[in-house]
């Protein structure tokens, strides 16, 4: 997929790996719509890009991914403005394992409500041009990341989600490939998460555990993480596919055949 001309929502784009992605999309000719809500910050990355870009090419709009009307009205607006909606990218996600609801509320509930509001635009089935939905899972979509229980959750569900889309995508015909990043540790604000007795509740001892596991993976930066991201979004071959990005390098996930 070419990406000049092509228009992209990314939520959580305000900082650290939204952020990347939109500035990679952008770099690479697209018009992306930058859905956040951390308004400030949003609005302060949207004037530094329309330094770089021009005002025409992004749009930042206010969004809580957990709240349905803001969300459809976010994708809506996107597509008034940009006449068109090719790429999709569900990215906000917290760690909360306090308020656990909410973890589950906005990196669960949340990657599936933009992923369905998206395909009401996207899907060829209902007069869409088809396109990519990229959602970002992590590592721990994979395996378990001992100290946040029901982050670890969510981003498995992401993963299963996902992989049941792209079936049902493929076999239904809506022309849409879906995908999904699994990273390991990154360089960006959610880190702070992993080491917050607020934030960690009944696995705070586990904090160590967690730093230890740092060590061992290693922290990559935003960029490394944009680059497989933007492979996912070129490459028409790539549907299903969950790519992990580790320190050594990105690598493609298997899965168990049972069927
Ligand atoms: N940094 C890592 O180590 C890492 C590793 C694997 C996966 N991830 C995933 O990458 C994604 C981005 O995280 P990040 O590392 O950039 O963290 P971050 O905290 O720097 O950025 C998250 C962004 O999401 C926004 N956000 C939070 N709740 C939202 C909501 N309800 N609606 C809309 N926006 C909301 C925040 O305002 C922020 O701008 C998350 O889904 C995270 O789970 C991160
Ligand atoms: C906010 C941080 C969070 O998103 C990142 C978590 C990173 C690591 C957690 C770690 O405990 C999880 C490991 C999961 C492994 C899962 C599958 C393996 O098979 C991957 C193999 C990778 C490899 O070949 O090295």
């Amino acid at each position: 997929m070419a990406l000049e001309g092509k228009v992209a929502v990314v939520t959580g784009a305000a900082q650290g790996l939204g952020k990347g992605f939109s500035e990679i999309l952008l770099k690479n000719g697209a018009k992306v719509a930058l859905l956040d809500v951390a308004e400030v910050a949003g609005k302060s990355l949207k004037e530094s890009l329309d330094e770089q870009y021009g005002p025409d090419r992004t749009l930042f709009i206010p969004c809580d991914v957990q709240s349905q009307q803001q969300f459809k009205a976010a994708i809506q607006k996107t597509v008034e403005t940009f006449g068109q909606l090719d790429i999709f990218c569900n990215n906000a996600g917290i760690i909360n394992e306090v308020d656990w609801e909410k973890a589950v509320s906005v990196n669960l509930m949340g990657v599936v409500r933009g992923t369905y509001l998206a395909l009401e635009h996207m899907n060829k089935l209902s007069g869409g041009q088809g396109g990519v939905i990229v959602n970002i899972a992590s590592i721990a979509g994979l395996g378990p990341l001992l100290s946040v229980p029901v982050y670890t959750a969510t981003k498995h569900g992401v993963v299963g989600f996902t992989r049941a889309m792209a079936d049902a995508s493929k076999e239904s015909g809506y022309g849409i490939r879906f995908n999904l990043i699994c990273p390991t540790f990154v360089q960006t604000d959610i880190l702070n998460a992993l080491q917050s007795p607020a934030i960690l509740g009944q696995f705070s001892n586990l904090e160590d555990s967690t730093k230890k596991l740092m060590e061992q993976h290693g922290i990559l930066d935003v960029s490394q993480v944009t680059e497989a991201f933007l492979q996912l979004v070129l490459d028409e071959t790539k549907d299903g596919a969950a790519l992990m990005v580790l320190s050594k390098g990105s690598q493609y996930s298997t899965f168990p055949s049972i069927i």
